[in-house]
């Protein structure tokens, strides 16, 4: 056995951190010899921000390091050999697939992480209130297909203010699991049970309120692909549209537009994606030329234009969510006063709503094209120059720089954000499937860096030990009861052979079922081989399918107890 050499190791150790970076891990060090010694530290690099141009990237890289030191502790050699190189072929996944194949563990530690945060939640503080801008967390739930895919859910709200992200990790030996558990507080979090009519009660009524006395108020949903901004967006519209047409005081025209910004371009999407012009006027506020502007006169009609302005919508389909948006989508609903009366400058509220496009991140799109890219880019630092405005919002000084110059996006919003009678809202969608696990912890500190410049990070670490064996999730058909058997020759096409049923005698278990031949079932569909043939064939299906999952556990246990 090679002799352990603490001063070895810790010399490599040290060689390696600046080699390769502040963020590395070292574990694992081994050290042979008195004079020359061959250290293999395996390494991690954790994800890092990488800024290139106006984007940036997130990269993680596993590696074992090979240091050879000399007796006067030395390093005479550095080399970083490739994991493929090294590590066993049944261990060569990426961390997606590590999280869903150690799921059963994961999902173990997570359950008891749990029942502590909830315990340790009885006295919750509230959360004061931010100057400016208001940010809101909205976790969806895990939807059915996301679960037969075997993912899980990996995010936890505690209470009304907290939401803890479980960020599921393998260490470097690809055996061994941790879970870093990433915590941050907002002013309201909305768990999966919320609805969107109570997510709107909290969030929309009281903007929509200030709009409709003349004030101006943005709503504004940002988050990964798919996590459930349109669908919180759709309920919003209803709502509001209610609120704005049942009040019995307003004396207001409902005045609509509907733009999508893509890249640095701005179409009208209530005129067939025309280009629209984005210029500047004598103030230096920047309007849309041209734009139309449609007078709705009912809460239907205000609908019908949405709608149609979504329908023009370019969505195109991505690796990450089959429709996507790929673009900023802005309505504008301005409330001007019908009241000859009024002064008008002081009675003209305004609405926008905004459907941000999808934070995906370089990862999600190496298939992309090169223009599909470059979108991704002017997506990502259209986000970066919001957040950086929107932080100025709350801030009493804003003279200083503040770039709504730097995108179009920003330099819309410039009138409806950064005016006294101004109010704004983020809703930040969250996914909770350990697959978006970083896209939610992206959005999670989005929304955090749109409050403040530096937020603190709180995390803490817990170790994952290997739960009991993945059970069988379904009864094997050779396991079947009589009466199993009926009720799924009962299931197939909605009960057409349910007639047939009373043939099979109460002595016929799966066991039996399993093996019958076509003959056998033309037997027990009264001689009617189509019939017959249709049955024989799905109990063949099922044969297959319950082997196939089967297989595929008795593989996942496999892996998980190397
Ligand atoms: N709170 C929720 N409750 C139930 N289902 C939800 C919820 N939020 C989202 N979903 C479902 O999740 C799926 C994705 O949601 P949605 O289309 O709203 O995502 P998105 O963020 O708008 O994605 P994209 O940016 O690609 O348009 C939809 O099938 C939607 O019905």
């Amino acid at each position: 056995m090679p002799s352990f050499d603490d001063n070895a190791a810790q010399a490599a150790l040290e060689v390696a951190e600046t080699w390769v970076g502040k963020h590395l891990y070292a574990s694992a060090v081994e050290a042979t010899g008195d004079t020359s010694a061959i250290l293999e530290c395996e390494i991690t690099y954790e994800p890092h921000r990488i800024i290139r141009g106006r984007s940036y990237t997130e990269e993680l890289m596993f590696g074992r390091l090979n240091v050879q030191i000399d007796e006067n502790k030395v390093i005479t050699r550095l080399k970083m050999v490739p994991e493929k190189q090294w590590r066993d072929k049944g261990d060569m996944m990426d961390k997606r697939t590590a999280r869903k194949v150690h799921g059963v563990d994961f999902k173990s530690t997570i359950k008891s992480i749990r029942e502590q945060l909830v315990g340790s939640n009885q006295d919750e503080q509230s959360i004061a209130p931010t100057e400016g801008i208001q940010v809101y967390i909205r976790k969806r739930p895990l939807l059915e297909h996301e679960a037969k895919k075997k993912e899980f859910d990996v995010v936890t709200c505690v209470g009304e203010h907290c939401v803890v992200v479980h960020d599921c990790q393998m260490y470097a030996d690809m055996k061994r699991k941790f879970i870093e558990n990433h915590r941050h507080e907002f002013s309201h979090v909305f768990n999966e049970a919320a609805s969107t009519d109570s997510v709107f009660d909290c969030v929309g009524v009281p903007l929509i309120k200030h709009a409709m006395s003349g004030g101006k108020s943005v709503i504004m949903m940002y988050g990964q692909t798919g996590s459930g901004k349109t669908h919180t967006m759709a309920g919003f519209q209803q709502r509001l549209v209610e609120m704005l047409f049942s009040s019995s005081s307003a004396s207001f025209d409902v005045v609509v537009s509907a733009v999508e910004i893509a890249g640095s371009k701005c179409y009208d999407l209530l005129r067939k994606r025309q280009r629209v012009i984005v210029c500047d006027d004598a103030n230096g506020d920047s309007k849309l030329l041209n734009v139309t502007k449609h007078i709705a006169n009912s809460a239907i009609d205000v609908l019908q234009v949405v709608q149609k302005a979504l329908a023009q919508r370019a969505t195109e389909k991505t690796a990450v969510n089959s429709v996507s948006s790929r673009s900023h989508f802005l309505c504008f609903i301005n409330l001007q006063s019908n009241n000859k009366n009024d002064v008008p400058a002081s009675k003209q509220g305004i609405i926008t709503l905004m459907d941000l496009a999808g934070s995906e991140r370089n990862e999600d799109s190496f298939q992309h094209t090169a223009d599909r890219r470059r979108e991704t880019i002017e997506i990502n630092s259209s986000h970066m120059a919001l957040k950086q405005c929107v932080r100025a919002l709350g801030q009493e000084d804003i003279s200083g720089y503040v770039p709504y110059r730097a995108s179009t996006l920003t330099r819309l919003l410039k009138d409806s954000l950064w005016s006294k009678d101004a109010k704004a809202a983020v809703i930040a969608t969250i996914s909770p499937i350990c697959t978006d696990t970083e896209h939610t912890l992206h959005t999670l500190q989005y929304a955090k860096l749109m409050l403040e410049e530096n937020p603190e990070l709180v995390k803490d670490r817990v170790e994952v030990t290997v739960a009991i064996q993945e059970k069988s999730s379904k009864i094997a058909i050779k396991d079947w009861s009589h009466d199993q058997v009926i009720a799924w020759m009962q299931s197939l096409k909605r009960g057409a052979f349910s007639k047939y049923a009373s043939n099979i005698v109460s002595a016929i278990d799966g066991k039996q079922v399993s093996r019958f031949g076509l003959p056998r079932w033309i037997q027990i569909c009264n001689n009617n081989h189509i019939d017959a043939e249709a049955v024989f064939n799905a109990m063949r299906k099922e044969l297959g399918l319950q082997e196939k999952i089967e297989k595929e556990r008795r593989a996942r246990n496999v892996t998980r107890m190397k």
